[in-house]
């Protein structure tokens, strides 16, 4: 079984358009890559805690999430922001399935390495891969936020980049992260360019010269993670481009495609 794995992030999507949702769906229909959705949704989060009177920080793209937020985080990822993208698929002509990384164990979560004051901010163990297949067996969409879940039953705060990326690696997934820019820029002269493909070596440089910064940072890593000897491209598109996707499904130039070496070859 052949899967896309589809990152959705928070900051576009309440802008994608309906026709974003119909060509999930028929991809799903036409049956060959089975799409698994993986959403984000940073943005709403950041105003519902606003509202709360709690102000959000990030270290490294990642937001500080002590225990009472983390009930904020998980009522807005698994609660609204869950159920509107279900619903889209549905209004699509689709049939899809709500989950958190919480259900059925699907995301295995630790706390994150290296920041000891972040809270209650996890990184993936391990992915529950047979739970994803069974439900796209039986041609549903899954549609996944973010939470992941320890042995003991305490629950974390995932960036949905890497959640995403995790799950990509675990079904050995063709990988893309919609988001709000057309992919990496870059400037040189004065010139803001938008790249076509970049290396590792060349992510780690733009990352020195802070030319990559904030949300890019999580979403470069988690990139670079889902690679394998089988998947070797992971993409960035843009999901406020009508044709973004399909135009990735089908091979052609779209985004900016993240790959580990700049010699790899390519088709
Ligand atoms: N070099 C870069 N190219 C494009 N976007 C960048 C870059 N560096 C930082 N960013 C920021 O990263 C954001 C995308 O990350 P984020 O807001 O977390 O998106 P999402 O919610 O879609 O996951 C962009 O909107 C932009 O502000
Ligand atoms: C640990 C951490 O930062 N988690 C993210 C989860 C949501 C997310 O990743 O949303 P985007 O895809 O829209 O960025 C957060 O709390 O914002």
């Amino acid at each position: 079984m052949e899967f896309l794995v589809i990152k959705c992030g928070g900051s576009v999507l309440e802008s994608l358009p309906d026709s974003f949702y119909k060509n999930v769906v028929a991809i799903q229909k036409e049956g060959r890559v089975k799409p698994v959705i993986v959403h984000g949704g940073g943005p709403l989060i950041s105003s519902v805690l606003e509202k709360l009177g709690v102000n959000s920080t990030f270290i490294d793209g990642l937001r500080v999430t002590t225990n009472e937020m983390l009930d904020v985080v998980e009522m807005v990822l698994s609660g609204s922001v869950n159920k509107k993208i279900v619903s889209q698929l549905k209004k699509a002509g689709g049939t899809a399935v709500g989950i958190s990384g919480v259900d059925g164990g699907l995301i295995q979560a630790k706390p994150v390495k290296n920041a000891a004051d972040i809270g209650f901010v996890g990184e993936v163990e391990k992915v529950n891969g047979p739970f994803i297949r069974n439900i796209c067996m039986h041609s549903m969409i899954p549609v996944i936020s973010p939470i992941g879940i320890d042995l003991s039953g305490q629950r974390y705060n995932i960036n949905g980049d890497s959640a995403a990326s995790a799950i990509a690696r675990a079904l050995k997934a063709r990988f893309c992260l919609i988001s709000n820019i057309p992919g990496i820029y870059t400037e040189a002269d004065g010139k803001k360019s938008v790249l076509h493909q970049v290396s590792e070596k060349e992510i780690k440089c733009l990352i020195e010269e802070k030319q990559i910064t904030g949300g890019m940072l999580p979403k470069v890593t988690a990139a670079l993670d889902s690679l394998s000897e089988k998947v070797t491209e992971a993409v960035i598109l843009n999901g406020l481009e009508e044709e973004s996707l399909l135009k990735f499904y089908d091979g052609k130039k779209s985004g900016t495609k993240i790959i580990k070496k700049e010699d790899q070859v390519h088709a």
